[in-house]
């Protein structure tokens, strides 16, 4: 695989060409992706779940992302590698950075924070400072205290308006690339077209410029719960490596996510 950055997604947004991206947390994963030419790799708090077994993602540290960061360069030098900053990590504008650093010299090539305009500043001044930034809308699982549970986003057309203005907020603060996790298909839809940055969704339908999904989850072995938005490839394939090729061909066709994983 040919090194992916960003200008490489930026390309395939304008010519309409879906990507598949996936969480690694080790090297062995990390190569297997890259030998299927999974192009975006995620180091995703989503670790403290289905590594740790945790119920949710705030326990998990900046030294922690870091750690699987550097197992993920090693086993794939040349997918675009981005990395979670962890809950309360950039509470502020000078802790952002502070933690970004570690994240970027672990081997990312790109930071990712969950929250909507409020972030701009942090945006701003991380990509000052040469860190890219995915901004992360929607259903923000650090947000789980104030959500009340891993529930659907921007059903209400006022939330809805509401994230297609964080999106074009943190776009112009300097975001190159937004994530839409667990909202409807139209409001995805709606994002992707109003950003000239590429949109990665999970949980969000497949008008998306890319799609992620959790690599446990894709072979049906998450521990505790399986979100309904997501695929069991391997169930399908019965091979690991087939799973991974798979996801990415019905990514491309816009074959996944189907209905049964689209919220409407
Ligand atoms: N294994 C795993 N997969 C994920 O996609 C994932 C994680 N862990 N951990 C971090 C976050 C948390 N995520 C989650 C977890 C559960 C639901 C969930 O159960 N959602 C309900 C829908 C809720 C609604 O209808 O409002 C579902 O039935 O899928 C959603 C996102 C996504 N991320
Ligand atoms: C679900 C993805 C987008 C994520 O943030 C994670 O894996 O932590
Ligand atoms: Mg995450």
């Amino acid at each position: 695989m040919k090194k992916i950055t960003i200008s490489t997604l930026m390309a395939w947004k304008q010519e309409g060409r879906k990507f598949a991206s996936a969480t690694a947390y080790d090297a062995s994963f990390a190569q297997l992706f890259e030998e299927q030419e999974m192009p975006v790799l995620l180091v995703g708090d989503s670790l403290g779940m289905v590594l740790q077994g945790k119920s949710d993602t705030l326990s998990v540290t900046i030294d922690e992302i870091a750690y699987h960061t550097r197992s993920v360069r090693a086993g794939s030098p040349n997918s675009l590698l981005m990395a979670d900053m962890p809950f309360m990590s950039f509470a502020t504008p000078e802790e952002a950075c502070k933690n970004a650093a570690v994240l970027m010299q672990a081997g990312a090539n790109m930071v990712k924070v969950e929250g909507g305009a409020w972030l701009a500043d942090t945006i701003t001044m991380l990509t000052q400072r040469a860190v890219p930034v995915c901004a992360h809308l929607g259903l923000t699982p650090q947000s789980i205290n104030i959500f009340g549970g891993f529930k659907i986003q921007g059903r209400e057309e006022e939330k809805a308006e509401q994230m297609v203005q964080d999106a074009l907020a943190l776009e112009k603060a300097g975001a190159q690339v937004i994530l839409l996790e667990c909202v409807p298909k139209a409001l995805a839809a709606r994002i992707t077209d109003a950003v000239r940055v590429p949109v990665i969704g999970i949980g969000a339908g497949n008008a998306t410029d890319g799609q992620i999904l959790v690599m446990h989850d894709m072979f049906g072995i998450s521990a505790n719960y399986i979100p309904r938005f997501s695929k069991n490839y391997l169930k399908e394939t019965g091979d690991m490596r087939l799973a991974v090729s798979r996801y990415i061909e019905e990514v491309a066709s816009g074959e996944f996510p189907g209905p049964e994983q689209t919220f409407n």
